[in-house]
């Protein structure tokens, strides 16, 4: 058992002790049901051969189908795979969705590879583990440095390997090929979502919210303008190079531009504005949401005393570490957890998923209110758990999770009634 995975559990078990769920349907969730470790082989366009570690993890399929994305990272081990597919068994059970948790990954730098490298990378997973995947078993969706792309190359090459053409094998495709609209904005949207419907919670002042966010990606990026076109002031941004804020509130016009121009937010141009090179510092800036939507592992133990902020917004997977719990509740610094604030990707998925079963398009006016109506229940569900339980919002929410997963693993049957028909 890896490190990570271990950490990630002592949450569920924290969970698990406040709503006083039977033992044994918790040690059903304690490891994956199946992880596959391949060794792919890429030949490089100068001839050379890579062999690279990969890795799918089905965490559980309780619920449904395992469900999460895949991966292209020179850090990606298999305890982050596993850590991760847990993290979807609980956000999926969370969000109610028909699906269990799933993770892949490649160890391999992406920014090193060339489009054609790509393409044979992407395909080769398909070949290494299509044995386990498909639409009633595993589908897969993008992730780190995957993206529509990917997913076209990836169900393209498991309908030739299959002679079907089940375009529910993967979801975050192309619109063309079977993808959903709305699907890019979908999880920064969601995050907002879920800030709104929990922000009376938090303790927040009413109207307009002084936000710091880390990370100007893909979530991050549409976060900051869902947030900007609400009201909300994104008074400090960073990304990898850097880190710009502006008391008033900096334009997301402006961060884009910079960013479509290949450089950092930090080059966006705003009068008024002014930078740092670290961009680590944006855990100190002074706010009431920092919105963390870049890498896992940001805020631990030794760190968690520098944030300035009245709440955080977990949209990255796992930023904040779970020896940093303890420093944060004594601050008063309610955390909306992972499983909750980014749920908006993987429940417009399912939309796709739905969409694909069903042979009918989705408008984009429907995915929009399926995103709002399913992050605002797992919201309410959340809320009315952490009322309940007097407890912090993530124990809520993996509470909420577990009663829903647990509910399922007993229909199965349990100890209670095996020893009842024995009698
Ligand atoms: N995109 C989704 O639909 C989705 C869904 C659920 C969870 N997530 C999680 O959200 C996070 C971001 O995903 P994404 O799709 O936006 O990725 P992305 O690759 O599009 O963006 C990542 C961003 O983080 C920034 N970054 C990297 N290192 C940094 C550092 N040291 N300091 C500050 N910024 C840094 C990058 O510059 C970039 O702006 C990941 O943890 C991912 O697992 C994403």
């Amino acid at each position: 058992m890896g490190k990570m995975l271990s950490a990630a559990r002592s949450r569920m078990y924290r969970a698990a002790k406040q709503v006083d769920l039977h033992e044994e349907l918790v040690q059903r969730l304690d490891y994956p049901a199946e992880t596959l470790a391949v060794s792919i082989p890429l030949r490089r366009d100068d001839g050379t051969l890579m062999q690279l570690k990969s890795w799918r993890c089905r965490y559980d399929d309780t619920l449904g189908p395992s469900k999460g994305g895949i991966r292209f990272h020179h850090s990606v081990t298999e305890d982050e795979v596993q850590t991760l597919a847990f993290l979807m068994t609980m956000k999926c059970s969370l969000m109610g969705l028909p699906f269990g948790g799933g993770k892949g990954g490649i160890c391999v730098d992406a920014d090193d590879l060339s489009l054609h490298e790509k393409e044979a990378l992407s395909r080769g997973w398909v070949r290494a583990f299509a044995r386990i995947l498909g639409p009633d078993r595993d589908v897969p969706a993008p992730d780190v440095a995957t993206g529509a792309r990917e997913m076209a190359w990836m169900a393209d090459e498991f309908g030739t390997l299959t002679g079907e053409m089940r375009p529910g094998s993967f979801t975050g495709k192309p619109v063309p090929l079977g993808g959903i609209e709305g699907r890019t904005p979908a999880t920064g949207h969601g995050a907002l979502i879920a800030l709104e419907a929990v922000r009376h919670k938090l303790g927040l002042p009413l109207g307009p919210l002084k936000i710091a966010l880390q990370g100007f990606g893909n979530a991050g990026s549409w976060f900051a303008k869902e947030a900007a076109r609400a009201g909300h002031k994104i008074v400090a941004v960073s990304d990898s190079s850097g880190l710009i804020r502006h008391g008033e509130g900096l334009s997301t016009d402006a961060l884009e531009a910079a960013k479509q121009n290949g450089g950092s937010v930090a080059d966006a141009e705003q009068a008024g504005s002014d930078t740092l090179k670290t961009s680590s510092l944006i855990i100190e800036q002074e706010c009431d949401v920092l919105a963390l939507a870049a890498l896992g592992g940001v805020i631990d133990g030794d760190n968690a005393a520098s944030l300035k902020c009245s709440a955080v917004l977990e949209i990255a997977n796992r930023p904040i570490l779970p020896d940093a719990d303890e420093h944060l509740r004594r601050a008063g610094i309610e955390v909306i957890p992972d499983i909750l604030a980014n749920g908006g990707g993987v429940t417009v998925s399912h939309a796709e998923w739905v969409q694909n079963r069903q042979g009918l398009d989705w408008s984009e006016d429907r995915v929009a209110d399926y995103l709002r109506d399913t992050i605002e229940n797992a919201s309410a569900k959340t809320l009315r758990v952490m009322d309940e339980n007097q407890t912090d919002m993530r124990t809520a929410a993996y509470c909420a999770a577990l009663i829903r997963l647990c509910e399922a693993i007993s229909a199965r049957g349990t100890a209670q009634d095996y020893q009842r028909r024995q009698q």
